[in-house]
């Protein structure tokens, strides 16, 4: 007999979900974790993050309040008392990732690393463990970039930003993708010069190009500098002249400019946490990306095996590295491994992004440029400018907009947004994409009056707006009102 039936590898979002639902089902399970418990999400990720935006959105509240005619002095930073604020959040939530809570659920917690010695085994703190089945839910971390130099001075990485106990004078960050973006805006907020060095043409690349516009004008008029299209050569270590002066990084760029900072941040991606998990002991096959799974996240080599969260890379549509994906991977794995339902699959077609800047980026679905790297024609795009949403008006903040990417037969295949806390409206276009719902569901919607998401019902009735008052219609109205 093995000792459990399910050992799960990580007690980060992924592997916690897993456990979870597999101690509520009766099963046996080990949850093996060798850092803390809740992973990257609780104390290094989403939360962590979200807080010092919190604090960061405040102090901007604060300096824009006079549009509303209410005049505030300066907000003053408290660094001690931000760092407070991040610390006391991850505590908060802290019990329900705990050990305490899932030994409560019945889960045996073994603080230890884990790694394959056989198909069927894992060797944790020096025990040989066998399993009937086996999650991997290692996560992944900081993707360190090939830079010259960059031994040679101090970096930080979302591990090490948040324990800061200054705030930085000059935060450079290197990738201008959702953590860069995230954190250029937090901490410009909060009164520290920042400089986005990216790579690619655009931040934010993936995102439409039109929404990236309007964020990135929101950040400049937060102090962030942006170098687009221009790659780092080098970084030097940056002395300083007397006490009173920071020593930090010089970033040397690909046409010779240089950026002196305080601090550097290394935000260019994320790489799976494979390891020290000697998946060949395992028969489990890996990816450069993660660990090889099919698409109901067993791994391609290893039946007793699956992967969820960061690390997994489900064939032909490699990983995300979300923790709503961690969720959704948790969902799937009690269908295909627990309830061994077939036809169990991931998709990620209504998957949201949101990027937590003030206004919100977000994205479900595809965007134009998606839709045309797949070959869908006679696309169109159907938008409402939040410029024209009351409720944006009555709050002196009237930027963003709202894009519905639909097909030739007016179907929604995308939905982006700009807007404040567009966030919430994420869950509305991930209901019609992965319901299937015709664009009239949108349309026809009543919706509290007002309220931002109206932008979007908005954006869905100007496709039908030029039939409605078509020629046709126009003359069955006027017929029809000689109707008693
Ligand atoms: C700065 C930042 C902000 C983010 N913000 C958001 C956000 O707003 N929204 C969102 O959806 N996503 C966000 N993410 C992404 C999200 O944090 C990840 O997708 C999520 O945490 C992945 O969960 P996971 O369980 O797969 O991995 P992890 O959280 O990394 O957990 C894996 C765990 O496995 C442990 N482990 C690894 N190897 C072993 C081993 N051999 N033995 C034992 N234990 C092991 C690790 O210690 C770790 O605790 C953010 C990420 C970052 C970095
Ligand atoms: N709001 C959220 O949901 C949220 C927030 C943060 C992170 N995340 C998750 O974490 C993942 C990792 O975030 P990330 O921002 O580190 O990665 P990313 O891969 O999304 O973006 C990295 C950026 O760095 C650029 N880059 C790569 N190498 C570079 C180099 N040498 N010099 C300059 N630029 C370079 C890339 O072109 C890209 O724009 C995200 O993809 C996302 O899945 C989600």
């Amino acid at each position: 007999m093995p000792d459990v039936d399910v050992a799960v590898i990580g007690a980060g979002a992924a592997g916690l979900s897993v456990a979870a639902i597999s101690a509520n089902l009766g099963l046996k399970v080990a949850l093996i974790e060798r850092g803390r418990m809740g992973g990257d999400c609780l104390n290094y990720g989403c939360v962590p993050s979200k807080a010092l935006l919190a604090a960061a959105h405040a102090a901007a509240e604060a300096r824009r309040a006079d549009r509303l005619g209410i005049r505030l002095p300066p907000p003053e930073i408290d660094w001690d008392a931000v760092r407070a604020h991040v610390q006391g959040a991850i505590a908060r939530i802290a019990p329900n990732d705990s050990a305490e809570r899932f030994r409560s659920l019945g889960c045996e917690v073994i603080h230890a690393s884990a790694h394959f010695l056989a198909p069927d085994a894992l060797e944790v703190g020096g025990r040989r463990l066998t399993f009937r089945r086996c999650v991997i839910a290692a996560g992944s971390s900081p993707l360190m970039p090939d830079i010259p130099g960059l031994d040679g001075v101090p970096w930080l990485t979302n591990e090490t930003l948040f324990e800061l106990a200054e705030p930085p004078g000059h935060l450079i960050i290197l990738g201008g993708g959702p953590i860069g973006l995230e954190m250029a805006q937090a901490h410009a907020r909060l009164g520290c010069l920042v400089t986005v060095i990216e790579a690619a043409p655009s931040i934010a690349a993936r995102e439409d190009p039109a929404l990236v516009a309007g964020l990135r004008e929101a950040l400049r008029r937060d102090g962030v500098e942006f170098r687009e299209g221009v790659k780092l050569t080098a970084v030097e270590p940056l002395e300083a002249r007397s006490t009173a002066e920071a020593a930090g990084v010089v970033a040397v760029l690909a046409d010779g400019s240089r950026i002196a900072g305080t601090h550097l941040l290394l935000a260019v991606g994320r790489a799976p946490r494979l390891a020290g998990l000697d998946l060949a002991a395992g028969n489990v096959a890996m990816t450069k990306h993660g660990i090889a799974t099919r698409r109901d996240l067993r791994s391609t080599t290893n039946t007793r095996v699956w992967a969820v969260g960061d690390i997994a890379d489900p064939e032909g549509i490699g990983p995300r590295a979300f923790t709503h994906v961690a969720s959704q991977h948790a969902g799937v794995l009690v269908r295909s491994m627990l309830f061994r339902l077939p036809f169990t699959r991931v998709d990620y077609a209504a998957l949201p992004r949101v990027t937590y800047t003030d206004p919100e980026l977000v994205q479900v679905g595809l965007t134009e440029a998606e839709a045309q790297a797949q070959g869908i024609g006679g696309l169109q795009l159907r938008r409402w400018s939040l410029a024209e949403n009351d409720r944006a008006i009555a709050e002196g903040r009237p930027e963003g907009e709202v894009r519905l990417l639909l097909d030739g037969k007016g179907r929604l295949l995308g939905a982006g947004v700009l807007a404040p806390r567009a966030g919430e409206m994420a869950g509305m276009f991930g209901l019609m994409l992965g319901r299937r719902l015709p664009l009239s569901a949108l349309a026809g919607m009543v919706l509290p009056y007002p309220t931002l998401a109206e932008a979007a019902k908005r954006a869905a009735a100007e496709h039908y707006a030029p039939k409605l008052l078509s020629p046709l219609v126009k003359r069955a109205v006027s017929l029809l009102k000689h109707l008693p």
